[in-house]
């Protein structure tokens, strides 16, 4: 087995809502080599790790993460719709794999996913259907969360599992870093929005649309300072990726939910896809950072990175 690893910042303010044109150059250098790294690593798997924002998981059952043996994007924020080309035998076997190792995975058989899934695939791959992929949903929204600890030890099962695999798996993060987004919280919701969080009602198509206008227009008043979000925290967000940088992973068992929620934002919280993401290349063995870039992207509302890795 050959692994290596992206994590990538994603937002659905993409193309809505872009920085000046020296930024945008900025970003799209450091995500075309990032594109460079997949191609040339040439992946036989993926395992995506990514969140959701209330398409697939809500709360009437809500699990810390899940591994899908099938998936269908809803195509939210104008991102592709349809299935995914999940690897059904690879899934099943990872998920085997990490049950036998003692983390209590749960599966999904038709996982719903939504921007958050199709954004890297899209970035990367040109599409969702292109390359074998295990989708592994890491909650990253919806409190309560569980302990960082857990997510490390779910991506250091993965790896493991993934090691017995014969197979170039790439290990690919969708997320972060510090970021505070308008999505909705169970907690003080009026019981309409309640209901939607719980039960999962498809919205309208209407619906959809007024919901994602109310992002693009929060990510300009972002953009112009007139808001009262958490702002984008880059001290932060390069402390995390220091920390994946120097492979001290066991660090992260020290992150609670409340310190990177006041440091990075009700979003920030994503990061745990690229915390599942270095725990399971580092369990195949000692990485490098192969590249390492970072904007914080008010019209994005995004602290973004983009960062390669590969074993030493
Ligand atoms: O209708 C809504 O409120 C949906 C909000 C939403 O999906 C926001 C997503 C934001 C991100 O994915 C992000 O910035 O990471
Ligand atoms: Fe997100």
């Amino acid at each position: 087995m050959a692994p290596a690893l992206v994590g990538l910042s994603h937002s659905p303010l993409i193309g809505k809502n872009d920085p000046d044109a020296d930024t945008l150059a900025r970003i799209e250098a450091a995500v075309a080599g990032a594109r460079a790294f997949v191609a040339e690593f040439d992946p036989e798997l993926v395992v995506l790790y990514a969140p959701d924002h209330y398409n697939g998981f809500f709360y009437k059952e809500m699990p810390p993460f899940c591994l899908a043996t099938e998936a269908t994007a809803v195509g939210d924020f104008g991102s592709q719709a349809g299935p995914l080309s999940v690897d059904t035998e690879a899934a099943k076997a990872l998920a085997k794999g990490v049950l036998d190792r003692g983390v209590d995975l749960t599966v999904s058989a038709r996982m719903t996913v939504d921007h958050g899934f199709v954004q890297p695939l899209e970035v990367l791959f040109d599409g969702i259907d292109r390359v074998p992929v295990v989708p592994v949903f890491v909650n990253g929204v919806a409190t309560p969360l569980c302990p960082v600890s857990r997510i490390r030890a779910l991506g250091t099962a993965v790896g493991e599992a993934a090691a017995e695999l014969d197979k170039r798996v790439l290990f690919l993060a969708s997320g972060g870093l510090s970021h505070d987004p308008p999505v909705p919280t169970l907690d003080g919701a009026p019981p309409r929005v309640a209901d939607a969080l719980i039960e999962g009602h498809p919205p309208t198509p209407q619906q959809r649309a007024k919901g994602e206008e109310r992002v693009v227009q929060a990510g300009r008043d972002y953009a112009a300072g007139s808001t009262t979000m958490i702002p984008i925290n880059p001290t932060w967000d390069n402390l995390v990726l220091d920390t994946f940088e120097s492979g001290a992973l066991a660090d992260v068992d020290d992150w609670s939910v409340e310190w990177m929620g006041a440091e990075g934002g009700g979003s920030s919280h994503e990061v745990r896809t690229w915390v599942a993401a270095y725990a399971s290349l580092a369990a195949t063995g000692p990485y490098s950072m192969a590249s390492r870039f970072y904007e914080a992207v008010p019209e994005w509302i995004a602290g973004f990175a983009v960062t390669t890795a590969t074993p030493r």
